[in-house]
């Protein structure tokens, strides 16, 4: 009889709080809980999360323990066993003037991606930098599983922070959101599904797709895509138009580059002008979520608890809540299970530094991840993620020395900027957006000529 886990949502107020407790449910079997906790600095906001989740709890999981929320965060992180962590600095406000001040510059304007993803990745690390801290305070032993984007950013920074920390754990659920379209191309499951993958978080290419018989599916997902076009069908995003736009994007990248399946996120790298073009700075995908995602779903929390039920509101399970469970209960039992996570790479990949945040196929055990190894990456994919992994450490070596010139050198390097005066412009831009968030980046003295 597995004993159940004592769980705590860091984030509680989050839009992917509500699909995450119907995962738990789903899930109950593959990863069973004593207790659920939700912590959050947004009192208000995570209140009308949870008290529509003590409705969907008191209907779906009778026979747990303890359901609580909080903003009392040393009550909450103390004595626990699993903490999944998905905080977003600044809001969805932030996040649309990251995609804003770009585009204003005719540059792709994205959440996780170039100048965006810096802006937010300079907000995000000192929030998790002193949430594990937080976090370690009260429960030295628990797993830490971290959703919180620019999760490259992220994962970077704490792996500098906290070296001996082998419990915590950076997930991405877009390659399991692009296997959901690969196993309905087949007619499978995704868990049916074994991928052979390598890159950094948001990217990289998946090399090879086999069946849990070892048959190679990887040319059929190919002929399909190029044949029959492809979708995004997890839940939470398959009737969503910006989501099927970058979907369809992979026919294009799979036209151009017909080696390995690239993941969605390469399109903002490989086309940037399109990208940037084709925006919307009134309408950028912040504003979309804003006016989507988060309306919906804090309107079906206020239905719920109008209603004091469920009749009237549709609840779905997604693959953003089931993947991080279903990881949860492959390190809590040490079922071995092959998920797709982020690991210092220590030679993974032979012809990438060791130092390098690499995003691969891993088994989970109680021990945490053992990845497996990849060998050397032909030219093209070594010179494309070599450039993004020197960007990426030098946001964090800019957020860590408070260097402006760190920050100006990771922009320049960026495949969606390149041009440094217009890095330049829109470094200067994002500091002044972010004064309340980002640390303040001092210029090199330069010798008067
Ligand atoms: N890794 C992935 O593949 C993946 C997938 C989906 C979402 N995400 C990330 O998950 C996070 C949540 O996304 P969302 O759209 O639901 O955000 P959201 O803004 O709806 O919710 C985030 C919640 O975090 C809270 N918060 C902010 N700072 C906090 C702190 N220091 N401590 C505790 N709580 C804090 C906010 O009050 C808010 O309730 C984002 O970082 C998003 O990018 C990651
Ligand atoms: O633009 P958003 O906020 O809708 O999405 C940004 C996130 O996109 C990816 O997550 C997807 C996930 O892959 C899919 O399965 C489903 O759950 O929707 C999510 C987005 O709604 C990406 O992996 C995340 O890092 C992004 O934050
Ligand atoms: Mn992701």
């Amino acid at each position: 009889m597995k004993q159940g886990q004592r769980l705590v949502v860091v984030g509680g107020g989050s839009t992917y709080t509500i699909g995450m407790i119907m995962s738990l449910i789903e899930e109950k079997a593959h990863f069973p809980l004593r207790s659920i906790t939700f912590y959050d600095t947004d009192g208000e906001r995570q209140e009308r999360v949870a008290k529509a989740t003590e409705i969907i709890l008191r209907e779906h999981y009778p026979e747990l323990e303890l359901f609580e929320y909080t903003t009392d965060k040393e009550y909450a992180l103390r004595d626990k066993d699993f903490f999944f962590v998905q905080i977003r600095t600044g809001g969805l406000e932030m996040r649309e003037k990251d995609e804003q001040i770009p585009l204003r510059h005719g540059v792709v304007g994205q959440e996780t991606c170039g100048p965006g993803g810096m802006s937010y990745g300079m907000r995000s690390i000192g929030d998790m930098i002193d949430l594990v801290a937080d976090i370690r305070q009260g429960s030295p032993d628990g797993w830490i599983l971290n959703y919180t984007n620019p999760a490259a950013i992220v994962a970077e920074a704490l792996k500098r922070a906290y070296p001996n920390d082998k419990k915590i754990l950076n997930i991405c659920d877009m390659p399991a959101a692009i296997m959901v379209s690969y196993a309905k191309i087949l007619g499978k499951e995704i868990w049916d599904l074994v991928p052979e993958y390598f890159g950094l978080n948001h990217f990289g290419w998946f090399t090879g797709i086999y069946d849990k018989e070892g048959n190679e599916l990887t040319e059929d997902i190919k002929r399909a895509i190029l044949e029959d076009g492809f979708i995004p069908e997890d839940s939470e995003i398959a009737n969503d138009p910006s989501w099927i736009k970058t979907f369809k994007q992979v026919e294009k990248m799979l036209t151009d580059f017909p080696e390995y399946l690239p993941n969605t996120y390469l399109q903002y790298y490989l086309y940037p002008s399109d990208m940037a073009e084709k925006e919307d700075v009134e309408n950028t995908r912040a504003r979309q979520v804003i006016n989507g995602r988060q309306q919906r779903v804090f309107s079906t929390c206020d239905q719920i608890i109008a209603d004091d039920s469920l009749e009237n509101v549709h609840l779905e399970v997604d693959i953003h809540g089931c993947y991080m469970i279903r990881v949860a209960a492959s390190l809590a039992y040490n079922n071995g299970d092959i998920f797709i996570v982020m690991v210092k790479n220590d030679g993974i990949i032979a012809n990438l530094p060791d130092d390098a945040m690499v995003e691969v196929p891993a088994m989970l055990t109680n021990r945490g991840p053992k990845p497996f190894a990849v060998g050397h990456i032909p030219r093209f994919y070594k010179g494309m993620i070599e450039g993004q992994l020197a960007y990426e450490q030098l946001v964090v070596d800019a957020y860590f020395e408070n260097s402006y010139e760190k920050a100006l050198q990771a922009l320049t390097l960026n495949r969606t900027v390149v041009d440094a005066p217009v890095a330049r412009q829109i470094l200067d831009d994002l500091i002044n957006e972010n004064e309340n968030y980002w640390p303040a980046l001092k210029q090199r003295e330069t010798v008067a000529r």
